[in-house]
This record gives structure tokens, C-alpha cells and sequence, in this order.
């Protein structure tokens, strides 16, 4: 009787519990759900408002200027404008609003702008009242920004809803120097979601297409940029690089992007999703459609004002004699790192540029490099440190884009069953697959402790060691490479989505802080496509696979060439990149 009093008891404690856990689940899910929804309308709304602004200033602009006039300005490159405004061919608000009218008619195309920058037009009206436009190296330029770049009195999302309206109080550091400078940041651009994928778009913005080819991706996460310059709407922009998101768009748009070191320009005002990842040196960097214009960038900004607003750059001011130096260089080159194999058309352009650089003088010799594999678990395990907490945190409540997906559940897999699921992974993958199923169990592991980080950081400074050492030659030490920017060249978006298999070819030089840059060389050709058929890639696994299907369909596309130095080197990577484009000519 008594037992059966206790257990009456305890089935009304346990139905309690029962009870009160499944009315606060409801209650939490229900509330997720209405902070979900309330932001959706708000990110409508946003990006509503955004297309309407677009469409007012592009009829207002509508007939301020001649057809003629307009392709008078946008014929010039950004040293030619910049001379032209100095000499007061042009006034910085004709530019301005050109600029304007074309960046807007590309966004109809591709999706590349998120924001319309208003406060430009009182900028090029105060340069335009200026009486001597010589103390101003960027006279005039209107130079595109990454949406995650601050700017006074508008908002810097990078894709997350609940970000909307979360106003900047004041400019980032590169846009104080920019403005500094004379050039006028006209629009921002949009970006993949938090910046942690190669993709081209986020839930908020909408997905960015490929001038080249709409329906194909531009790349990212700098993908506004790359979009925005590749269909010349715009002839200097920023974008940002934590694994290759400068070059990467770069590479499939057809333009130039420059990875410098890290700490040579500010980051100081720029929204990013793990404000204290500074294991991996996360940069920003120019892009245009020209090495002449990067450098025009490099040399300006690298200024006493940037120096003095962020007193953590290192204030080294433009190496005029290493940029200038004129000896021929060593220079190694590699068509393939053994991990990712790159499809015909990129080994095709490194073996292009070869010819190119040895015709202007320089000394090619191949390379390998250093084990590549242990530079990616060192890359993953760095900046997946925190098991992936902050980017599910900030993702809590938002759309999360699809492309993030498989990311984030990799994230979410419970580590006791980590071994099983690799196991699964590696079958699964046509079934062996062992660098998918190493991928699966890099993600899985959850946070890792300080020891296991300083000992990462230990050995990520032994591999540095390392492939330098690889650089002292008996013949005479090398003074840089050049190789494949990705393994790909753009495709569908859908063949986009597994980042380990893109980022090796520009991930490693973020692990090494080498200054690295994009320069655009060939297009793919039929026979590329033909030479495609064959292609097997190194483990015959889902990702080979992939990097396949993604550049059938690719005749026609830009195809690039990566450069890179020696960290703090910049001035020598800029020289072998202008080299590289002045003998293989402009696209
Ligand atoms: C040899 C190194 C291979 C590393 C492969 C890394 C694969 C995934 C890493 C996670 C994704 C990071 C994406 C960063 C993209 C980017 O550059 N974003 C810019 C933000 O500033």
C-alpha cells in the first residue's frame, strides 16, 4: 500500500516534470518562432526600402548626363580618372553619380549591392570646392566597401538579420583614410552569411550572381566586390580574406584581388562573426579590375593617418624601392598542392603565367608544396578552436543560408558519436574517402582546450619552418610563387558549398601571413572542357566529383593566377602580379 502510494507520487512528480518541460519547450520554440518571424519582415522591409532608394536615385540621375559623357568616364581606368579629376576634367560628382547609375544597373544584373552609401554625394560636392586636387592621390574615386565595413549612421550586418538598424557611430579606419585621401566609398556590397563561406549571399541580402555568367556564383564571401568590378561598376573596392575571400571571387570574376600581411591595414570598425579569432589572421585588401589600380590602393592608404588611428599596424609606408626593383626574380611554381587537384583550364593558366614571367625575365623553378594536408587539420582545428560556439550563437533565431547548412550540422553532431559518423562519412563518399571523413571529424570535435590551442599554435610555427625552408635552394633562394588560386573556376552555385575542398589553395597562405593576390589570365577554352572529361582528381571521391560537374559548363570563363611573397614583402608580391598582367595584358 505504501509503495504504491510513493510510486502514485512519483508518476505525478515525474508527469509534472513531463508537463512543465514540454510547456517551456513550447514556449521557448513558440517565441524563437515570433523572433523569426518579426525579423523577416524587418530584413523585407530593409531590403525593400534599399531597392526603392536605388530606384529613385537611378531616376534621378537619369538625365544629368549625355550617354557619351557617362562612357567617357567609365572608359577611363583609376589612374586616368584620378588625373583627369585632379586636372578638372571631370568634377568628383559627375564621377560620382556615373559611377552610381552603372553600379545600380549592375545590381539589377547580379544582386551585388546592399547599401547605397548618401553621404557620398556631400562628399564629392566638398572635393569639388577644392582648390588644389594634387594633395589627393585618390582625387575623386569612388571606391566600393564589403557590407561588414563600418560607416557612420548605417548598418553593417554581415547577413544576420538582427543586425538591421544596429547603426554605426563612426567610420571604419579605411574609410576615414580613404575619405582622407579624396576618395568618395559610394555603396556597399554584399557578402556570403557571416563571412564563413565561399558563397555568394545570405537570407537577408539575397544570393549575388556571376557577371560573367548570371546563373553562375561570383564566389566569396567578398562576392559584392567581385561582382561589382567584374561588371565594371566599379573600379576599387575592399573586401576581406580569412581564407581566401579577396582572391576567391577574385579568381572566378575575372579581376584582380590583393591578400596583404596581416597587421599592415587596419581592421579597426570592421564587423566580423569572431571578433577574438586572431589565430588566423584574418585581412582586408583592394580589388580591382587591374594590379595598376591595387597598387595606386596599397600606396595611398598605407598612410601616416592609418598609422595614427590604429596604432596596431605596423607603420611601414609604401617599399617604392622593393615594388620597383627590377632584377629578375626566383620564382617557384606549382600547377597542383596534391590535395585538391585543380581541373585543366587553372593548371593551364599557372603553366601561361610561367611562360609570361620567364618572357619578362624572371627564373621559374617548380615547386612543391610542404604537406598540405597537415596545413589544412592545422587551419581547421585553429579556426574551428571554439567547436563552432560563436558561429551558433550569432546564427541563434536567423535564416540560416543553406550553404552555411552542412557547416552547421557538422557543428551541432555530437562528438561521442564523432568516430561512427566518420566512419559513415568515409563509406558514404564513395565509399573510402578519407580526407571527407578527416574533414568530418576536424568539425565535429568540440571545443578544444588552451593546451590543445597553444599546442596548435606550436605546430602551426613548425610548418612555417618548415615551407619557408622549402624556399632556400642550392641554386639560389626564392623570392616567390605562383600557383592556382582554387582548383576550380566558377560553376553553379550548388557546387559550391564544401569549403575544405575550395580553400586550400588560398587558406594556406592565411596560415602562413603571406601577402597573396589574383591576377586574371586566360579564359576556359573548349579544349579545357574536353581535357575536363578525363578528369579523376586525386582520390576519386564526392569532392572530385564535384570540382568536375561544377567547371563542365565553364567555356568562356576568367580563369586566374595566384602570386605570393614572403610575409611583409607586399611591394614584391604587387610587382610580380603587375609583371604577370602587363605581359599577359588585360582580359
Ligand atoms: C591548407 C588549408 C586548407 C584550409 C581549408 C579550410 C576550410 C574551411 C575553413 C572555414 C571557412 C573559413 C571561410 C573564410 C572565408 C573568408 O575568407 N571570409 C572572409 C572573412 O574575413
Amino acid at each position: 500500500m505504501l509503495i504504491s502510494t510513493e510510486s502514485k507520487n512519483c508518476n505525478i512528480i515525474l508527469l509534472t516534470l513531463c508537463g512543465l518541460t514540454t510547456a517551456y519547450g513550447t514556449v521557448i520554440v513558440l517565441s524563437n518562432w515570433r523572433k523569426n518571424r518579426q525579423l523577416r519582415k524587418k530584413a523585407l522591409k530593409r531590403r525593400e526600402n534599399e531597392q526603392l532608394c536605388m530606384q529613385q536615385l537611378l531616376e534621378q540621375l537619369a538625365n544629368n548626363y549625355t550617354k557619351e559623357e557617362q562612357a567617357e568616364i567609365l572608359g577611363l581606368n583609376a589612374v586616368e580618372l584620378v588625373s583627369a579629376a585632379q586636372q578638372g576634367k571631370f568634377s568628383p560628382l559627375k564621377i560620382l553619380e556615373t559611377y552610381w547609375t552603372k553600379a545600380i544597373s549592375c545590381t539589377k544584373a547580379t544582386n551585388c549591392i546592399t547599401s547605397v552609401i548618401k553621404v557620398a554625394k556631400a562628399e564629392a560636392q566638398e572635393l569639388g570646392a577644392c582648390t588644389d586636387p594634387s594633395q589627393f592621390p585618390l582625387f575623386g574615386l569612388p571606391v566600393s566597401v564589403k557590407e561588414c565595413y563600418g560607416i557612420k549612421d548605417m548598418d553593417a550586418t554581415i547577413g544576420l538579420m538582427s543586425e538591421i538598424n544596429n547603426l554605426d557611430l563612426d567610420d571604419c579606419v579605411l574609410v576615414k583614410v580613404l575619405k582622407s585621401l579624396g576618395a568618395v566609398p559610394f555603396v556597399k556590397t554584399n557578402l556570403s552569411q557571416i563571412t564563413f563561406s565561399l558563397a555568394s549571399g545570405n537570407p537577408l541580402f539575397g544570393d549575388t550572381s556571376n557577371p560573367h555568367r548570371l546563373e553562375f556564383t561570383p564566389g566569396g564571401s567578398s562576392s559584392g566586390e567581385g561582382a561589382l568590378i567584374g561588371g565594371g561598376g566599379s573600379l576599387l573596392g575592399f573586401g576581406t580574406d580569412t581564407g581566401g575571400s579577396i582572391r576567391f571571387p577574385s579568381h572566378l570574376c575575372g579581376i584582380c584581388g590583393f591578400k596583404p600581411t596581416c597587421n599592415r591595414l587596419s581592421l579597426a570598425g570592421l564587423h566580423g562573426p569572431i571578433p577574438g579569432h586572431v589565430n588566423i589572421a584574418t585581412t582586408i585588401g583592394p580589388m580591382a579590375r587591374d594590379v595598376d589600380t591595387l597598387v595606386l590602393a596599397m600606396r595611398s592608404i598605407l598612410c601616416p593617418l592609418m598609422f595614427e588611428l590604429d596604432p596596431y599596424i605596423v607603420p611601414m609606408p609604401f617599399d617604392e624601392k622593393l615594388f620597383g626593383c627590377t632584377k629578375p626574380l626566383r620564382i617557384g611554381y606549382y600547377v597542383d598542392d596534391g590535395f585538391n587537384k585543380p581541373v585543366p583550364a587553372v593548371q593551364r593558366a599557372v603553366m601561361m603565367a610561367k611562360k609570361h614571367l620567364e618572357t619578362s625575365g624572371h627564373i621559374l623553378v617548380p615547386y612543391k608544396i610542404p604537406n598540405v594536408e597537415r596545413a589544412w587539420e592545422l587551419f581547421m582545428s585553429l579556426c574551428f578552436a571554439d567547436g563552432g560556439k560563436r558561429c551558433k550563437e550569432i546564427l541563434k533565431n536567423e535564416d540560416i543560408d543553406p550553404v552555411l547548412v552542412p557547416l552547421i550540422q557538422k557543428l551541432y553532431f555530437p562528438k561521442c558519436l564523432g568516430k561512427l559518423g566518420s566512419f559513415l562519412v568515409n563509406l558514404r563518399n564513395c565509399w573510402k574517402s578519407p580526407r571527407i571523413a578527416k574533414d568530418f571529424s576536424l568539425l565535429v570535435e568540440k571545443e578544444r582546450n588552451i593546451s590543445t590551442v597553444w599546442n596548435l599554435e606550436a605546430q602551426t610555427f613548425e610548418y612555417k619552418a618548415k615551407f619557408f625552408s622549402t624556399w632556400v635552394q642550392p641554386e639560389g633562394n626564392l623570392d616567390a610563387l605562383i600557383g592556382p588560386p582554387s582548383a576550380m573556376v566558377a560553376g553553379p552555385q550548388k557546387h559550391f558549398e564544401d569549403t575544405t575542398a575550395i580553400l586550400s589553395y588560398t587558406a594556406l597562405y592565411v596560415l602562413l601571413n603571406c601577402p597573396a593576390g589574383c591576377v586574371p589570365v586566360t579564359k576556359v577554352t573548349q579544349d579545357d572542357i574536353d581535357a575536363l572529361k578525363n578528369y579523376e582528381g586525386h582520390f576519386g571521391d564526392a569532392w572530385d566529383k564535384n570540382t568536375k560537374d561544377a567547371c563542365m559548363d565553364s567555356v568562356g570563363l576568367p580563369v586566374g593566377v595566384q602570386c605570393i611573397t614572403k610575409p611583409w614583402k607586399d611591394e614584391l608580391c604587387l610587382r610580380v602580379m603587375l609583371d604577370l598582367q602587363k605581359s599577359v595584358g588585360l582580359l
